[in-house]
């Protein structure tokens, strides 16, 4: 079958985007993971972190389905959904919008541009959960809010967090960012494990001056990724508990792929975020794919958004003059 991909990312999380909106291909969940497992293997023509099925919704304007690298589905995209959020404002040419979620249906919004010519979109980050039964993490305790446990590291202290992926963020300093135990402890929860039979998403934060911070995350179901937006959100959350950063300002949250901006809001007990950030697309294709074998593909035609493109390498550059700067201050 022919096959219409769009490349796009957010903060250089890349996925490919595949319209089912109005034609839908009748795959099942394994013709979905195999799929996903062979267009994003970075050794094939293509690679990606993972693949943003947009489908038609009932209740929304379209229903987003993420599928990471190794073909495992995600219950939540941040940076994913910001481009699904473009993808379907601009063709429905509307400003905002609702998606449907494997779990909830969520705001999304055009926003002002975060730099000059890129694209912005603003995406709702809810439900927020402490619960630790909401990620699964198996301990003998409700929540674990900046604590240790001794069998991940007897040094470092993390919080588990569901929004509704699950999240395990530990405030760092450049020591810990420059050693393994990152990748060490995230292959290690998300591999056979007694805590988090699901796996978990790992990020490290790194506190930076003027509201700023650095996340870097090791994403459950692909490895270290450029960014990853709920973990964004997650870990400008756990700042602001931390007295670090203030609800209801923005923080500005730079990442291995760029930068993005978050809010934190908090009425009683409950928080939503919100996301802020570039959805850019990179290159449109069409490929020729066999859905029962597609291990092997062939692209047929492939046009680049190079002005777009050119535009983000500029924030890119900026975001990481200054990162490396903070860094090594
Ligand atoms: N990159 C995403 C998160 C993708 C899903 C995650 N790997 C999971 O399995 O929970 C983001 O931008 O939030």
């Amino acid at each position: 079958m022919k096959l219409e991909l769009i490349k796009c990312h957010g903060s250089g999380n890349d996925f490919f985007i595949i319209d089912e909106m109005e034609q839908s291909f009748g795959w099942s969940d394994k013709e979905r993971a195999n799929l996903t497992i062979s267009l994003c293997n970075r050794t094939s023509e293509l690679g990606a972190d993972g693949i943003l099925f947009i489908l038609a919704s009932e209740d929304a304007d379209a229903k987003m389905r993420v599928f990471n690298a190794d073909g495992s589905e995600a219950s939540m995209c941040g940076n994913g959904l910001r481009c699904v959020a473009r993808y379907v404002c601009e063709k429905l040419k509307i400003k905002e919008a609702t998606i449907d979620t494997m779990k909830v249906t969520l705001q999304v919004s055009k926003e002002d541009d975060i730099y000059k010519d890129i694209p912005t979109y603003k995406v709702e980050i809810s439900p927020v959960s402490f619960d630790v039964a909401t990620l699964p993490l198996h301990i003998d305790q409700h929540q674990l809010i900046n604590e240790k446990i001794e069998e991940l590291s007897e040094d470092i202290a993390f919080t588990a967090l569901s929004v509704p992926n699950p999240h395990l963020v530990a405030i760092v300093e450049n020591e810990e960012l420059q050693s393994d135990i990152q990748e060490e402890l995230s292959l290690y929860v998300n591999g056979e494990n007694d805590y988090f039979p699901d796996g978990v998403n790992v990020s490290f934060v790194k506190p930076l001056p003027e509201s700023g911070i650095f996340v870097r995350t090791y994403e459950r179901g692909v490895g270290f990724t450029n960014a990853c937006g709920t973990a964004m959100s997650a870990s400008s959350l756990v700042t602001c508990m931390q007295s670090i950063n203030t609800y209801e300002q923005p923080i500005e949250v730079y990442n291995n792929g760029g930068k993005v901006r978050c809010v934190v809001h908090k009425q009683n007990d409950t928080f939503t975020i919100d996301l802020i950030g570039n959805a850019s697309f990179v290159y449109q294709c069409t490929i020729e794919v066999d859905i029962n074998h597609p291990g092997t593909f062939t692209i047929d035609s492939s046009e680049e958004y190079i002005e777009e493109m050119m535009q983000y390498a500029k924030l890119q550059q900026e975001a990481s003059a200054f990162l490396t700067k903070q860094l090594n201050a």
